[in-house]
């Protein structure tokens, strides 16, 4: 039992939820709605569309692979030494956000953890007493891609350049997607597909909801899953934001939701001329939508429900997705 005013000064789990993800699917909005309820507790309100990004799950820097053992019975950085092993940083992490007193309610939002092999089992050890309320909020995965290769072109993060071509790009992660999963049929299947990808590298693999759902769910945890395109529709959206506070247990009637909705957080993307290059040729498009194809109807089999509309693209695509035998030589411009 933690007798401090302040939560985080006790070394026990301090987060009520999580949104996990996915990248580019309006998390940073749905995260600032949420942290202008009056009992909500966020983390980097003033790290404008980092907001809420504690990437504290997916750092395999914090959670080292190999135990370190503790040296004369401590740790560094205010670690707990349990049977002489070091463990992860929780009390840094408490830290990192404002007092959480009385019936406050922290949470974070960080878009790696919905693809990161191990982030699910690290929050469940973190929080195994009273699990957070997790949030996946998802976009159709062609236009979620595009999206983040445009957020990179614009950033210019990790050599993407004005020049990339969004086909050159996506044909590079089709093929690593397709020589990894090619010969393991069933791989989505199974809840930890570590190895096969490093977190945030590969726009088709951040796609593959149902892959990383069912791990959040072999992990213990029970997802609610939101759709950008049901979720930010102008006249739901009030609507929409009560039932999440209502979710994680803030009382809706404190907020004026309808209000609070009308503000988009990180749409800079909007402002930003692109190329042509920038956004996915036809080929490109229908080449996607026969890949995702079978994850999106897992998706729906999944959850039980059916997709948003707008998840049916290019319905008549047909062909080998992985096939790069009839690629054009220059894709996309
Ligand atoms: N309220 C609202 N309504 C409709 N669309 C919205 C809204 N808020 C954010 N967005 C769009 O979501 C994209 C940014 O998503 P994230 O904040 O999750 O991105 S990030 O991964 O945290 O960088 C980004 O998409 P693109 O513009 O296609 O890049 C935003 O425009």
């Amino acid at each position: 039992q933690c007798t401090q005013r302040c939560r985080n000064e006790c070394n026990a789990c301090i987060l009520s939820y999580a949104i996990i993800g996915a990248r580019k699917a309006g998390t940073t909005s749905l995260y600032r709605w949420i942290s202008a309820h009056p009992d909500a507790v966020g983390y980097g309100l003033n790290r404008g569309p980092r907001a809420g990004e504690v990437m504290y799950f997916s750092s395999d820097k914090l959670f080292p692979a190999k135990p370190v053992p503790c040296f004369g019975n401590t740790c560094q950085q205010g670690r707990a030494c349990v049977n002489n092993v070091c463990q992860p940083p929780h009390q840094w992490y408490n830290h990192q956000f404002p007092c959480v007193s009385g019936r406050k309610v922290a949470g974070e939002a960080s878009v790696a953890y919905l693809v990161h092999a191990e982030a699910p089992k690290r929050m469940f050890e973190y929080c195994s007493t009273a699990l957070p309320k997790i949030i996946a909020l998802l976009r159709e995965p062609i236009a979620r891609y595009e999206s983040q290769f445009q957020m990179r072109v614009r950033l210019k993060t990790r050599g993407y350049t004005p020049k990339s071509a969004a086909d050159a790009d996506m044909r590079r992660d089709v093929h690593a997607f397709c020589g990894l999963t090619k010969n393991h049929a069933t791989w989505y299947l199974h809840p930890k597909p570590t190895g096969l990808f490093e977190p945030a590298r590969n726009g088709v693999y951040e796609g593959v909801y149902v892959a990383h759902l069912k791990r959040w769910r072999h992990a213990g945890f029970s997802v609610h899953t939101l759709f950008f395109e049901e979720f930010f529709s102008e006249e739901r959206q009030a609507d929409h934001l009560r039932d999440v506070l209502r979710y994680i247990g803030l009382d809706p009637t404190k907020q004026d939701a309808h209000a609070t909705s009308k503000r988009k957080y990180n749409t800079k993307g909007s402002d930003f001329d692109y190329f042509p290059r920038h956004a996915f040729s036809s080929f490109a498009q229908r080449r996607l939508a026969v890949l995702f194809r079978p994850y999106n109807d897992g998706l729906a089999s999944f959850l039980g429900r059916p997709l948003p509309d707008a998840w049916a693209r290019w319905p008549n695509a047909t062909g080998d997705a992985c096939d790069e035998s009839a690629w054009p030589r220059r894709p996309g411009w």
